[in-house]
């Protein structure tokens, strides 16, 4: 059965683009996608559609509704729209079947892709998804856009309690996050165009590898901002580019472009913006290639090496604690008020 609708859908008040939807009965993953390939080659409204709303009613479970992107593409590109009753507001998880891949991409590229409580418990469920589902071997996380990859939490919700989501009560929910992305048993490649910055710049560290664009710009700005990640934000980076880096990395709170940072060690490889997309699907390519038992032990290994999660749980409760008070609060209320931050009352205690 195929199904042409019209329709539009507001996400916290910002317009999205316009879809179309489609409603396929498939039996299978690949069945799936040969309906979807006829579908958008027959259509003529695909001009106008910058997405496709795809719903799926068949034994493949794992989608119930997906957005079919760039249907100009070689590739079938999937994005669940829902999961179970679940809508993404705040990000996009789209999956690629040829390609073995899930992509996980920050939606919120009018404030530099920051993240709030929502869009990390989006998030986490996506990340659910990829490691549940076994079509999937390699996830990309990455921001809408070319402006950020992302650039952390979002000051503009943090209170003295945390940062406030919508049923008002205060998290740092992103701690969450990175010890899962670290224990999915798969691998995790951050695709970053733009800024990687504070909370945002973790969740690149946390990741296995990353491919960046010349654009890139890399660092920590907490004490700018009154906050600190001194968990994985502190021991993954020690682990890669050494103590000295690290001091000056949150120290100085200075920005690092994509050169930069690779000779730092904190990417793999920059390459032209143009070719991002490209260079991120060969590593894909490369690391699908070999056995995911040993890519999963060896993943699972080389983090073993680090700081453990007892260590970052304690560094979040004093983040949690330092929001408290009134220093933290002079970093967060500058950044709002787009000024600089005058720390110079605040005691250095002996
Ligand atoms: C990222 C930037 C360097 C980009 O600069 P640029 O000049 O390109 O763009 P603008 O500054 O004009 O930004 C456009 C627009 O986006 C808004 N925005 C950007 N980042 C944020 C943000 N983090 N929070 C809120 N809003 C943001 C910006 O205000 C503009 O809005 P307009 O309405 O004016 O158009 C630059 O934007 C920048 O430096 N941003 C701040 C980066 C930052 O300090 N991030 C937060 C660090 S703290 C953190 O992330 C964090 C989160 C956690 O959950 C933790 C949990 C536990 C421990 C630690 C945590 C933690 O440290």
């Amino acid at each position: 059965m195929l199904r042409v609708i019209k329709n539009r859908r507001e996400s916290n008040g910002r317009k999205s683009e316009s879809r179309h939807s489609i409603q396929v009965h498939s039996t299978t993953a690949e069945d799936a996608g040969s309906h979807i390939e006829g579908a958008s080659k027959k259509t003529a409204w695909r001009k106008e559609a910058s997405s496709v709303l795809l719903s799926l009613q068949g034994t493949y479970a794992p989608i119930t509704e997906a957005v079919i992107l760039n249907v100009f593409t070689d590739w079938t590109i999937l994005s669940d729209l829902c999961s179970g009753d679940h809508v993404w507001w705040e990000i996009v998880s789209s999956k690629r079947f040829c390609l073995r891949n899930q992509w996980i991409t920050i939606n919120r590229p009018e404030c530099r892709n920051t993240f709030t409580v929502k869009t990390v418990e989006e998030m986490e469920r996506a990340f659910k998804n990829a490691r549940d589902d076994s079509d999937v071997g390699v996830v990309i996380l990455t921001g809408k856009g070319t402006e950020a990859f992302c650039s952390g939490g979002d000051v503009g919700v943090r209170s003295r309690e945390g940062y406030v989501g919508e049923n008002r009560i205060p998290r740092l929910n992103v701690l969450d996050l990175q010890i899962q992305i670290r224990r999915l048993p798969k691998p995790v490649i951050a695709m970053v165009a733009g800024y990687a910055v504070g909370g945002g710049h973790v969740l690149q560290l946390i990741c296995d590898l990353t491919i960046a664009a010349d654009n890139a710009v890399f660092g920590q700005t907490g004490p700018k901002v009154g906050s600190f990640d001194a968990g994985f934000g502190v021991s993954a980076m020690t682990h890669m580019i050494g103590a000295r880096k690290t001091r000056e990395v949150w120290f100085l709170t200075r920005l690092y472009d994509a050169q930069e940072a690779l000779n730092m060690g904190l990417c793999n490889t920059v390459v032209p913006l143009d070719r991002l997309e490209q260079e991120t699907v060969k590593w894909c390519r490369e690391i699908l290639q070999n056995s995911p038992t040993s890519i999963r032990v060896l993943k699972a290994a080389i983090n073993a090496t680090e700081a453990d999660s007892d260590a970052q749980a304690m560094a979040g409760n004093s983040t949690l604690i330092f929001y408290a008070t009134d220093e933290a609060e002079e970093g967060r209320k500058a950044y709002m008020e787009k000024r600089k931050p005058d720390f110079s009352k605040f005691k250095r205690l002996p």
